[in-house]
């Protein structure tokens, strides 16, 4: 029987934290998770939405679960650290999903000895189609956490162990990227909106292309540019459409927000 009343408590509900918990409850009872955040009201929404119980603070969330999720910004975990760092032991593992702080800081930040995992996820999670980037040192975990871990993330979509050295790319790829999936998706419908399409087939058709399309990457296994080459029929319509991309630059945009995006991983406090 374990010494926690709680398999994974989470402090922080917003954007992300949300996202998981929704996506977690799908393959686990709501009994084993709890809760904490700031604000009371937006806590019982989540409770009656959910039916997971919140805690009654970050220090009691932090004391009963076994694997605690940080899921406030970056700017506010000194301050939820502060708060819970004399109940954390080793026993427990962290789930940190903040850009730029890493495993090393975030120990020092404890200032004693605790169990970081790193985690880049991103808020596909909600519809169970999340991705996420973990990273963590696998001799401090035993094989069970090890499962465990593996059990959290795939419970909300795909996830891949990288290198520490690597997650600030993954911030880029999966954790920052939905939003401009989302613009790509809105000016895509805003242009044939232009045209007469009716906003809300607009969103469904190019949402439901944006999906089957990223499905036949991840199914087929096929190269993004052979796929590409396959829609563009020689002096067909497509390749109009690809060259129009290519004169205002959609690939080095693409680059230049994933340099911004890094640079600004690095800044992080
Ligand atoms: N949004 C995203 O796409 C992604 C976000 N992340 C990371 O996830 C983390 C959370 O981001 P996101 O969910 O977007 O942020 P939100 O602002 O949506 O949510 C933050 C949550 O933290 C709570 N909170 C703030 N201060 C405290 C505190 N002192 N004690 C307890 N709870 C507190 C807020 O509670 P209340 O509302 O009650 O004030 C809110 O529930 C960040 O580190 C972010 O970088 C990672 C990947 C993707
Ligand atoms: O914008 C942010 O800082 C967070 C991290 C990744 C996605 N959202």
């Amino acid at each position: 029987m374990s010494e926690f009343a709680y398999k994974y408590g989470f402090i922080g509900m917003g954007n992300m934290g949300f996202a998981m918990l929704k996506g977690l409850l799908q393959a686990t009872p709501a009994e084993s998770l709890t809760f904490s955040a700031r604000n009371r009201e937006k806590m019982a929404k989540v409770e009656a939405e959910t039916g997971v119980h919140p805690a009654s603070s970050n220090l009691e969330c932090a004391k009963s679960s076994k694997y605690l999720i940080l899921a406030v910004k970056p700017q506010q975990y000194d301050t939820v650290i502060g708060e819970i760092r004399e109940v954390v032991s080793a026993d427990q593992v962290i789930l940190s999903i903040a850009p730029g702080i890493t495993i090393e800081d975030l120990g020092k930040r404890f200032g004693k000895p605790v169990r970081v995992v790193r985690a880049m996820p991103n808020t596909p999670a909600l519809v169970g189609e999340g991705m996420t980037g973990v990273s963590f040192e696998e001799d401090q975990f035993s094989e069970k956490e090890r499962a465990d871990i593996r059990e959290f993330f795939c419970s909300f979509g795909r996830m891949e162990i990288v290198g520490e050295n690597l997650m600030n790319a993954v911030v880029c790829a999966s954790g920052s990227s939905p939003a401009y999936i989302y613009m790509i998706i809105e000016a895509l419908a805003d242009s044939v909106v232009k045209y007469g399409l009716p906003r809300a087939s607009a969103y469904q058709m190019v949402a439901q292309t944006v999906l089957g399309s990223a499905k036949m990457v991840l199914e087929t296994g096929k190269h993004p540019g052979e796929l590409k080459d396959q829609v563009c029929s020689p002096g067909g319509t497509t390749i109009a459409g690809v060259s129009a991309l290519e004169e205002y630059g959609l690939r080095n945009a693409l680059i230049k927000a994933s340099d911004a995006c890094y640079e600004k991983c690095t800044r992080v406090k």
